[in-house]
């Protein structure tokens, strides 16, 4: 990874999205003037590194090729954008890669934000396909389809009826934005492993919240080269790169605890007024993360192919880190953690937990009852695909099935608590 500190500018060569062909002629010097930036940015090093190799960009070629009957289904899908069933992986073919971008101009659209923010429509496609582009098409799971699917379940909860009528342009803006941009440039790894190979990320940010400090830097980064936000005032802009911060920071799952405990205390105590900008911005962070981590909760057919993404992630992880002689972080032996163990404890330890409390907060809500049942229903398809080997997992499992906060950590041969997993 030191390698892509490259400070070398190097001009990169990309295929113009097919959402872009529309404003072309703004794009040309845009781009030109973007590609000779961010070359802190793991996707570009990547960019590059195919190109100075004579690999062509995976997705040229075939950006041109779609044809109207494509784009109709994909506007047609649009018109249900917020319903539970979408399904993104379908989206994003028929947007031939795009539907982060495509998902987002018609999100903004939908809530008039153009206009609210007397935003320049060159200078916000040109952020968002810079969001788009800088998430990495090859990782199984932290790309920019989980982005949409993210920024998709964002909606999803902003049109809560709870929420919804109390929400601002601006939360929506925030909330909006944050979600397409949470994980951009995710390196497909996580953070141990960027603290044990001492990634210059992780000493930059004192082996706290690296990546997601990473992911918010790199947005400001990409909102200031964009000059979206350059006519506001300089106070208004400020305050929105930190609330951006505070959001996407929230998505760090080493804080999950912290987070459900305060949520627990303001429900016990029904003291959240929405009209306090503070409660709802700390609203906005649950419903951020509540979206981050609502795979789960999808239909079986779309949560079992997040399922095996994530964990085809991890497995890379730990091919990665036995090649390198390096111990082999928790998840990540594919030899001994499986999918369906991997997942039946997400669900039981990160999950459910955290949908309980987001019912409680937007009871009665069809959407709410909708995403427990999935999840039930997805929890205990996998407890059923579940093979133990050993006498020891066959104690996990069970355990799994009736305890929520206790895992069976096999490489360290003990029960523990699933948020450990994570510090
Ligand atoms: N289906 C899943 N199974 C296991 N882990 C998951 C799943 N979905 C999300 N996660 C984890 O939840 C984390 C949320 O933050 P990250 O995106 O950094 O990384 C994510 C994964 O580590």
């Amino acid at each position: 990874y030191s390698s892509c500190l490259s400070e070398a500018v190097v001009p990169l060569i990309s295929p113009k999205p097919a959402y872009f062909n529309s404003i072309e002629s703004g794009e040309t010097e845009f781009s030109t003037k973007r590609r000779m930036k961010h070359l802190l940015s793991f996707q570009r090093y990547y960019h590059t590194s195919r190109l100075l190799r004579g690999l062509a960009p995976h997705d040229s070629g075939s950006l041109y090729l779609l044809d109207d009957d494509y784009l109709g289904q994909a506007a047609h899908m649009l018109s249900k954008v917020g319903t539970w069933n979408f399904d993104i992986f379908l989206f994003d073919r028929l947007t031939n890669g795009n539907s982060l971008v495509t998902l987002m101009c018609h999100l903004f659209n939908i809530y008039d934000l153009i206009h609210h923010f007397q935003l320049d429509i060159v200078k916000l496609h040109g952020f968002f396909g810079m969001v788009q582009k800088d998430y990495h098409s090859q990782n199984p799971y932290h790309n920019a389809i989980h982005a949409a699917d993210v920024t998709q379940a964002m909606y999803c909860y902003l049109k809560e009826p709870k929420l919804a009528d109390q929400l601002t342009p601006l939360d929506v803006f925030l909330g909006l934005i944050a979600a397409a941009a949470h994980d951009v440039d995710h390196p497909g790894v996580n953070q141990p492993f960027l603290i044990k190979t001492r990634h210059h990320l992780a000493s930059l940010y004192q082996n706290t919240s690296v990546l997601e400090s990473h992911h918010w830097r790199s947005t400001v980064g990409m909102l200031r080269e964009s000059g979206l936000l350059a006519h506001l005032p300089a106070e208004i802009t400020r305050v929105i790169e930190q609330q951006l911060g505070s959001l996407i920071l929230a998505t760090d799952i080493c804080r999950q605890n912290e987070f459900l405990l305060t949520f627990r205390e303001h429900l016990d105590n029904q003291d959240l007024d929405l009209l306090d900008a503070s409660h709802r911005h700390f609203i906005l962070q649950i419903a951020l993360k509540c979206a981050d981590v609502c795979n789960p909760c999808r239909s079986w057919e779309l949560s079992r192919q997040w399922g095996e993404r994530v964990c085809e992630e991890f497995h890379k992880q730990g091919e990665l880190e036995k090649k390198f002689d390096l111990e082999v972080s928790p998840q990540c032996d594919h030899k001994v953690d499986s999918v369906p163990a991997i997942q039946s404890g997400f669900i039981s330890c990160i999950a459910e937990p955290l949908f309980e409390e987001w019912n409680l907060f937007t009871h009665p809500s069809l959407l709410s009852q909708t995403m427990l049942d999935h999840l039930d229903k997805n929890k205990a398809h996998w407890i059923r695909l579940l093979k133990p080997r050993t006498l020891a997992e066959e104690q996990t499992y069970a355990c799994a099935e009736s305890c929520d906060l206790w895992f069976y950590a096999p490489q360290q041969n003990r029960y523990i608590c699933f948020y450990v997993l994570y510090q």
